[in-house]
């Protein structure tokens, strides 16, 4: 603890206590609490009005909880002596003075936090920007401007990296790009915590999962774990069939559940692929596809959060 800032423990995890925020009418976040660990990418994830926003507005000292704590390597945002040096935070596309290069945008902030001028050089190139760096910020991309922002926040060589919906407006490229990116900070130990709503993309990049609605926790934890919850004992089959009915009698005879998915095929629960081929073919049935299908992180996320209206 040489800097009294960091502790072999805590160095790098966020912990959020029994942190609630009541505006007028609504209680944007009630009461909730997780952790989240060093050396991983932590999806923060909820529908649209959940809380995340105002969870981690709370986390960065922007907004003052009615109740609860949030602290980084155990201490509160506002008790952090140098907090650019601890975390990097992007909350929205980057803003910056129009008229002023990418490069100058990092060098003013370089100069107002105390910060040598050679990490806005590092912090470009870091984030592949260095081609542009003398180009003006009103002629940037949005992909462009949300590189800007990661490399603001990764001016101070910040342990905790927490970012807003950082894949918003980026194209394919930029989001395979920013997936390796944000892995390889996760990789050196540090923390990243990412909120989003491209769920397919959080399952490629996501370590953990914390889920929210209507402001509460919903699930927490390792992205299999959390969809392995879900699964209800196993994979779903989908099976096709000329012969349908023959073959839900022969699945019923294995205790199996069988559902038509509306589209022509059938869903069967209960029993696994070899099952229902077994079954298929001791009726005499012809199959026209047989596919075991795992339950992925949008299907578990919206069961999750069904009923739990985002607008509040
Ligand atoms: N300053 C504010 N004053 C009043 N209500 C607010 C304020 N900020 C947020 N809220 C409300 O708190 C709730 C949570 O909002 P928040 O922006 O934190 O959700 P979110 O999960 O980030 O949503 P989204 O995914 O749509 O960005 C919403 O109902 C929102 O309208």
């Amino acid at each position: 603890m040489s800097d009294g800032q960091r502790s072999p423990t805590s160095d790098g995890q966020i912990v959020v206590s029994g942190l609630t925020k009541q505006y007028r009418n609504v209680r944007a976040v009630n009461n909730l609490s997780f952790t989240i660990e060093p050396g991983r990418v932590t999806g923060f994830l909820g529908p649209n009005g959940a809380g995340k926003t105002t969870t981690l507005r709370m986390l960065l000292n922007l907004v003052t909880p009615t109740s609860g704590t949030a602290t980084i390597s155990g201490h509160r945002y506002a008790d952090l002596t140098e907090p650019l040096r601890h975390v990097g935070a992007v909350l929205e596309a980057s803003s910056a003075h129009k008229g002023r290069t990418g490069i100058n945008h990092l060098r003013v902030i370089c100069a107002a936090a105390g910060l040598p001028k050679r990490r806005a050089d590092e912090a470009l190139a870091l984030v592949g920007l260095t081609p542009a760096a003398k180009r003006k910020f009103k002629g940037y991309s949005l992909g462009m401007k949300q590189r800007l922002g990661i490399a603001a926040a990764m001016l101070g060589d910040p342990r905790v990296l927490i970012l807003d919906e950082p894949a918003n407006g980026l194209d394919p490229e930029g989001i395979r790009w920013m997936r390796g990116f944000l892995k390889g900070l996760a990789h050196e130990g540090r923390t990243v915590l990412v909120s989003s709503h491209l769920l397919s993309e959080m399952q490629l990049l996501a370590d953990d999962v914390v889920i929210i609605a209507a402001g509460q926790l919903v699930r927490q934890g390792p992205v299999e774990q959390v969809i392995g919850s879900m699964t209800h004992g196993g994979a779903r089959v989908r099976v096709r069939t000329p012969h349908a009915e023959a073959l839900v009698t022969a699945l019923k005879a294995q205790n199996a559940t069988v559902d038509a998915d509306g589209q022509g095929a059938l869903i069967v629960t209960g029993v696994d692929a070899p099952t229902v081929g077994r079954a298929a073919l001791g009726a005499g049935v012809e199959l026209h596809e047989l596919t075991t299908e795992r339950p992925d992180l949008e299907g578990v996320f919206l069961e999750l959060t069904a009923g739990k209206a985002g607008i509040r």
